[in-house]
């Protein structure tokens, strides 16, 4: 490894598709940047040398003040359906800096979130507030630990410079590393405004990066969407298994590669409840917790529209096939959530029945105002006296109903204690956790809060003494949590 690079290695292959793709954009100086966050591990994952990070050198990559060996700037194209409106996009304040490859010879887009203006920023500043990006770092380092796709935080820095929003707040940089930023909208983009060939060739790109065992297949635009639908079904699985709430599921949201992008507006619910909307934008409760599964299907309609022209010559056959396989988005999508709610229950095999109580339980829940988390918590740990439902006539029996179906698979308790540990977490980025951490972060400066968050999180399946505190539910407050957009 050379060392006097930091061990940047670049390749930048995205550069490398036509021009209409992206366009070259320098990050904007700022003037006094230091580093607040730094994820060792990370860096070290991909190749990067942990000590010159931490010195003046590494913050002014990090700023954006100094371009690494081999980086070559640019901000990507896109477009999205936003609250179900098409629209033209764009990196508006997101540079990267190149593709790093990683000692294993892993692909890594190193994006910086906050660098300033570039030619889509449209009317906007570029720039992003401390607040938002300490969460983004928080929630995306936790549902990386937590086993779900996702881009990563390599770091964040201050810029030493306020940002104006409705009122002045301070400046932060975040760097972002994804398996790739190409997003339905950037398909949507291509089938717009480029050429049957440029959309061919984003879509050998995306499968050749994310998909290429399927490179050499007959069929291969075909089985790259299905490919897609799959990934996609099993990431929102991953989340309603987990109570996470995205917030904000546009097309230009939702990666080709199945990563979870963008943590403006999520947040993980406490008491289960399907109709949760976390997002203040969000007045129609269009991305509502219970409605994510079909808000997926949706965007996949929209991704597969853009598939069209590559499909076959006649639209009438590319339209049946695209429906058909969107067909299949929701038996992948039903069975990926039986399985994953048959293990958070102990449930090493299948019987017919689970479904029903599966189904019991969650009614339960609901009706008792049951936290989601801390519900399943509960069972895993043989505390089913924790439960707000402890007592009642229904949950009595379900327990008893569970109980026995636990008895008819052949497993020690030690097995399904073991099984459900895996499947339950014991710590998630709880809302008031996050917001006293950034709240300490961003008005006192102090970072302890976010520094001890951030390594709870990261062993969400430990069960250990340590994280106790972090199972505690917020006091009952009259106003619901709600995330704003603000940047
Ligand atoms: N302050 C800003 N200046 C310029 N453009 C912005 C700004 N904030 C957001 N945008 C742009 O508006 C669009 C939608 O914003 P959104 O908040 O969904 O994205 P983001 O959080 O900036 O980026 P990403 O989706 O990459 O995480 C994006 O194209 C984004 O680049």
């Amino acid at each position: 490894m050379t060392h006097n690079n930091m061990g940047w290695n670049f390749d930048n292959s995205y550069a490398r598709l036509p021009e209409r793709f992206f366009e070259s954009a320098e990050p904007t100086q700022v003037s006094s940047p230091k580093t607040v966050l730094f994820n060792k591990q990370l860096a070290e994952d991909l190749g990067l040398d942990i000590n010159e990070l931490q010195t003046e050198k590494g913050t002014a990559v990090f700023a954006g003040n100094t371009l690494p060996e081999g980086a070559q700037p640019i901000a990507q194209a896109y477009a999205g359906h936003q609250f179900g409106n098409f629209t033209m996009l764009g990196d508006g304040r997101a540079v990267m800096l190149g593709e790093q490859i990683k000692p294993d010879g892993e692909r890594k887009d190193i994006q910086l979130k906050g660098s300033g203006r570039t030619p889509f920023s449209r009317g906007g500043d570029g720039r992003a507030t401390l607040g938002p990006m300490l969460r983004e770092y928080i929630i995306s380092e936790a549902m990386h630990a937590l086993g779900i796709p996702t881009n990563r935080s390599l770091a964040v820095v201050t810029t030493g410079e306020s940002v104006m929003r409705e009122i002045k707040l301070p400046g932060a940089v975040l760097t972002r590393v994804a398996d790739s930023h190409l997003r339905i909208g950037t398909f949507e983009y291509a089938a717009r405004w480029g050429t049957e060939e440029e959309l061919r060739e984003l879509a050998d790109y995306a499968i050749n990066r994310h998909y290429p065992d399927i490179e050499d297949n007959p069929d291969q635009y075909l089985t790259f969407f299905r490919e897609v639908v799959k990934r996609q079904a099993e990431l929102i699985v991953d989340w309603q298994l987990v109570g996470f709430i995205h917030g904000v599921m546009n097309t230009d949201n939702m990666t080709i590669s199945g990563q979870t992008i963008d943590y403006g507006p999520c947040a993980f619910m406490d008491v289960y409840d399907p109709a949760t909307v976390f997002s203040s934008i969000d007045v129609q409760g269009r991305y509502a917790y219970q409605n994510q599964p079909g808000i997926g299907q949706w965007n996949l309609a929209r991704f597969a529209e853009t598939l069209l022209p590559l499909l076959h010559e006649k639209q009438e056959h590319a339209i049946n096939q695209a429906k058909e396989i969107l067909g299949e988005y929701k038996d992948f999508y039903d069975d990926y959530w039986l399985a994953g709610m048959r293990k958070k229950l102990g449930l090493h095999n299948q019987e017919e029945q689970d479904e029903v109580l599966i189904q019991g339980l969650l009614d339960i829940m609901e009706e008792h105002n049951a936290d989601f988390t801390n519900t399943f918590r509960a069972l895993t740990i043989d505390k089913p006296e924790k439960t707000p439902m402890h007592g009642t006539e229904a949950f009595t029996d379900w327990f008893q109903r569970w109980q026995e179906r636990l008895s008819r698979q052949e497993k020690s308790k030690d097995e399904v204690h073991q099984l459900m540990k895996r499947s339950n977490p014991n710590v998630i980025p709880r809302n008031h956790l996050v917001e006293e951490a950034l709240e300490a972060a961003v008005q006192k400066g102090d970072f302890t809060l976010t520094e001890r968050l951030i390594e709870v999180l990261s062993s969400p399946y430990a069960y250990t003494d340590k994280q106790e505190p972090y199972t505690e539910l917020p006091e009952p407050s009259d106003r619901p949590f709600q995330t704003y957009c603000g940047t």
